[in-house]
C-alpha cells in the first residue's frame, strides 16, 4: 500500500473497569482506500470506532488525523474536521423525511458564534447555502434515492434506511467515512447494492473508508486493507488475501461461527 495514511492509531489502550477492550492497538488507514476492521464478537471493534470518533477517551495512545493529533478533540469537532460515521443501529430521525435527515448532516459545518454568524451573513452565506443544496442533490442522485426524498424515514425498508444514513454522512463532506456494520441485517441484494455504493464513494468522491463489518464476503471483495482484532489486540493486517491466509486469523475465528465463511473464501481463492 503506497498511499500515505490519513488516520494513524498508535498504541491505543482502553479499559472499562477491569475489562481491557483495546490493548496497545496501532495501525494506519491509507488515504483514498477502503480499510476494514474485522474480528470475532467482543474483539473491540466498536470500542475502537468509539475511540476514533471521540466518544471514548483511551487511557493510553494517540490518534492522528490528516497529520494533526486528535488528543483532547471532542467528537463534534472531529466530525467538523471531516471524520464522519454511521452507527451499528440506525440513528436517523424516523419521523422526518429523507431530505431533512440528509440536511442534518450539514450541521457539522455550521458556523456558530456571533462573529462567525456576522461574517457569514450576506453573500458568503447565500453561496454556502447554495453549495450545500447542490451537494445534497448530488448525494440524492448518486445514492438513487430521488423517489423517496420526501418519504418519512420510518416507512422505508431497512436497506433504504441504511442508504439514507450513508447519504447523511456524505452530506458532512467527510474526508474519512467510518461505517459501523454497513450491511448488517441486509439481504443479499441490499448487501450488493451497499457494497457498490461504498466502492463508488471511494472511487467517485475520493472519500477514505474505514469500516467494521462481519460479512466476510463483502469485506474481502471490496477492501484494500484489512485489520484483524482479537481480544483487543491487532493480530494481523494486510491485503484481504494476506489476512485470509493468516494462521492467527483463522485460529481467532475458530468456534466463532464465522470460520465457515472464512474457510470457504480461502478455498475459493485457492481454486
Ligand atoms: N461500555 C462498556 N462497558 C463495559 N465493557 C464494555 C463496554 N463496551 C465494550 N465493553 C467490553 O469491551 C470488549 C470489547 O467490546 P466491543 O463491543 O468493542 O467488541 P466488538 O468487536 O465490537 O463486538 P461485536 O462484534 O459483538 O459488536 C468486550 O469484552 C465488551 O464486553
Amino acid at each position: 500500500m503506497t498511499a500515505s495514511p490519513i488516520l494513524e492509531v498508535s498504541g491505543v489502550s482502553l479499559a472499562f473497569g477491569g475489562v481491557r477492550a483495546l490493548s496497545d492497538v496501532s495501525f494506519s488507514v491509507p488515504e483514498g482506500a477502503i480499510t476494514a476492521v474485522i474480528g470475532p464478537n467482543g474483539a473491540g471493534k466498536t470500542s475502537l470506532f468509539n475511540t476514533i470518533s471521540g466518544f471514548y477517551r483511551p487511557q493510553a495512545g494517540s490518534i492522528r488525523f490528516a497529520g494533526t493529533s486528535l488528543d483532547g478533540v471532542r467528537a463534534p469537532q472531529r466530525a467538523a474536521r471531516g471524520l464522519a460515521r454511521t452507527f451499528q443501529n440506525i440513528a436517523l430521525f424516523r419521523g422526518m423525511t429523507v431530505l431533512d435527515n440528509i440536511k442534518l448532516g450539514r450541521h457539522a459545518h455550521m458556523r456558530t458564534g456571533v462573529l462567525d454568524a456576522l461574517f457569514y451573513w450576506g453573500r458568503a452565506q447565500k453561496e454556502e447555502l447554495e453549495l450545500r443544496a447542490e451537494i445534497e442533490e448530488r448525494i440524492i442522485d448518486f445514492l438513487e434515492i430521488q423517489h423517496i426524498r420526501n418519504a418519512s424515514v420510518g416507512t422505508l425498508s431497512y436497506g433504504l434506511q441504511k442508504r439514507v444514513e450513508l447519504a447523511r454522512a456524505l452530506a458532512m463532506r467527510p474526508r474519512i467515512l467510518m461505517l459501523d456494520e454497513p450491511v448488517a441485517g441486509m439481504n443479499r441484494e441490499e448487501t450488493e447494492d451497499m457494497a457498490r455504493f461504498i466502492l463508488d464513494v471511494k472511487e467517485e468522491w475520493g472519500v477514505t473508508i474505514l469500516m467494521v463489518e462481519h460479512d466476510m464476503g463483502m469485506v474481502m471483495d471490496i477492501s484494500d486493507h484489512v485489520v484483524v482484532l482479537n481480544f483487543g489486540q491487532v493480530i494481523a493486517s494486510g491485503t484481504p488475501r494476506e489476512v485470509q491466509g493468516n494462521d492467527a486469523v483463522i485460529a481467532a475465528y475458530l468456534g466463532s461461527g464465522d470460520v465457515g465463511a472464512i474457510a470457504r473464501r480461502i478455498k475459493a481463492e485457492a481454486a
